[in-house]
């Protein structure tokens, strides 16, 4: 399967951010990764529904967005009519994940569950099948930048597996620290989907940094 590439708007010049979109727009990434953070779940805050429709409006790719907020079912649908294409919610942050995910199917989106990096991916068990997205955090969320957690290629490897058992179509999101050093790594162990945010925006030519990404995870 063709690796999706979904750069992190997080890491983007807010103060030039419809260039920026343009620039992705231009790019081979399909996904645009919006990162939602609400100071309580995470300990930073981001943007939210005014940014995404702003972007929405110039977006070309699938919006990606990825709600790092406590109890995200209270806001599904103001997120899909903001224009979000996949709505990824945190299984930490859900005491009812299964109604959640519900809620983001009904909306028309699609449906992702993250998972911290102390989470284990064996808890998605019941809730596999109806997924369309796993995504593994591969640093602690709430901010760009960080490290990549080497421990997330058996995480993946493990939520491939998961997938195969159950028969599910979900696709396995990495998100965290992604660079053209754990890419080919992440692809072979089955990730299908890849976020990067600085390693991108903080490229002199990001054009060229997302066409080598994906290249280089494509051979
Ligand atoms: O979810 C996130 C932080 O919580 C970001 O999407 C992630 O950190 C990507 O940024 P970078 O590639 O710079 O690590």
């Amino acid at each position: 399967m063709n690796t999706i590439i979904a750069p992190s708007l997080l890491a983007a010049n807010f103060a030039n951010l419809q260039s920026e979109v343009n620039m992705l727009n231009q790019s081979e990434a399909e996904w645009i990764h919006f990162d939602v953070m609400d100071g309580v779940f995470v300990p930073n805050i981001s943007f939210g529904f005014p940014v995404l429709e702003a972007v929405k409006k110039y977006a070309t790719k699938v919006l990606d967005v990825h709600l790092m907020i406590q109890e995200p079912g209270r806001y599904v649908e103001q997120f899909r009519a903001a224009g979000a294409g996949n709505i990824t919610v945190h299984y930490e942050a859900c005491p009812h994940l299964h109604r959640t995910v519900q809620q983001i199917k009904d909306s028309g989106a699609k449906a992702g569950v993250a998972l911290n990096p102390h989470t284990p991916v064996q808890v998605l068990s019941e809730i596999i099948q109806d997924l369309d997205l796993v995504l593994i955090m591969s640093v602690n969320p709430g901010f760009g930048g960080q490290k990549f957690i080497q421990r997330t290629f058996q995480k993946v490897q493990e939520a491939k597996e998961l997938i195969r058992e159950s028969g599910s179509k979900a696709l396995i999101e990495i998100d965290g620290g992604v660079n053209q050093q754990n890419s080919v790594a992440l692809i072979e162990q089955g990730a299908n989907v890849l976020v990067a945010g600085n390693f991108v925006f903080s490229s002199p030519e990001p054009l060229k940094t997302i066409a080598a990404l994906k290249n280089s995870v494509n051979v």
